[in-house]
């Protein structure tokens, strides 16, 4: 694991040590039971690719470990509108919101409020350690987890999906490489496939790693490229590979209108 996921996934487990002291797992867990509207995060990109268009994760990100801070007036609902809205013929299939603190300067808030303010699919984008925070995205209405392949022993990464899939949610699992796809496909079963373009060790982000990567993927599973998007050349790059789900946040997040820029990006 590189320093910054183990940072991370240290600050997790003290983050859920406290969260429990507050609403134990039963309750959350019938919490999350309760909420039984799901928003369809996967037909939401397959409808896109289906019209001819780019799927589009659009994320609502303030700041990130490699780049700091990205967006210093940051105002979710209004970034999921644009994003929602485009520019009236390209738009967002799905949002991404970051809701941890420490390292992302995110909040569970901030996802409450962009998704009360569109219709869009919504992401949990966190570091799922343990069975709570599952239930826990559900409880705050997220629609999809991500499930990080390079954070995870196998029995817990599998444990976790079977979580989110019997509470509806959709589950994104994130690769870097070939050992952690190889797992990903013995271990796990959600159709959604992200490569994650950027290095945790150097922050350094390469289309190449989505390139090298796609060759192993099954076709049943939907490919998404992560991180590093930010030209009409890297989009071209990709769809001219067969690749039409992206997942991008700094590109929009440094654009004042988030959804013209991806409407510029991908129209
Ligand atoms: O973005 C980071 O600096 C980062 C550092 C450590 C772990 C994860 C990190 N990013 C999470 C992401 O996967 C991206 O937010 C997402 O793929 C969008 O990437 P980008 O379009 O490059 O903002």
């Amino acid at each position: 694991m590189s320093d910054i996921l183990e940072k991370i996934i240290a600050v997790k487990h003290e983050e859920i040590a406290l969260a429990q002291r507050k609403i134990p797992l039963a309750a959350m867990r019938a919490d999350a039971e309760s909420r039984i509207l799901t928003r369809d995060f996967v037909g939401a990109l397959r409808a896109k690719i289906a019209q001819d268009q780019a799927a589009v994760i659009a994320e609502v990100k303030k700041a990130s470990p490699s780049k700091g801070l990205l967006r210093p007036e940051f105002y979710p609902s209004d970034i999921a509108q644009s994003y929602a809205e485009g520019d009236g013929k390209t738009s967002a299939a799905c949002l991404s919101v970051l809701t941890d603190k420490t390292f992302f300067q995110g909040s569970v808030d901030y996802l409450k409020q962009a998704r009360a303010s569109v219709d869009l699919p919504v992401l949990r984008k966190d570091f799922m350690v343990a069975p709570y925070h599952i239930y826990e995205s559900r409880a705050m209405g997220a629609d999809a987890v991500l499930l990080i392949v390079a954070a995870l022993e196998d029995g817990l990464m599998a444990e976790l999906e079977a979580i989110a899939h019997a509470l509806d949610m959709a589950v994104l699992i994130e690769v870097h490489d070939q050992l952690e796809l190889e797992r990903a496909l013995r271990h796990l079963k959600s159709p959604l496939l992200g490569i994650n373009n950027r290095n945790l060790r150097t922050f350094e982000t390469s289309l190449n790693t989505t390139l090298a990567l796609q060759q192993y993927v099954p076709t049943d599973r939907l490919l998404i490229t992560e991180s590093g998007i930010a030209t009409p050349e890297d989009v071209h790059t990709m769809r001219s590979a067969g690749i039409h789900s992206f997942l991008v946040g700094e590109a929009f997040m440094r654009a004042p209108e988030p959804g013209q820029a991806l409407a510029q990006l991908f129209g």
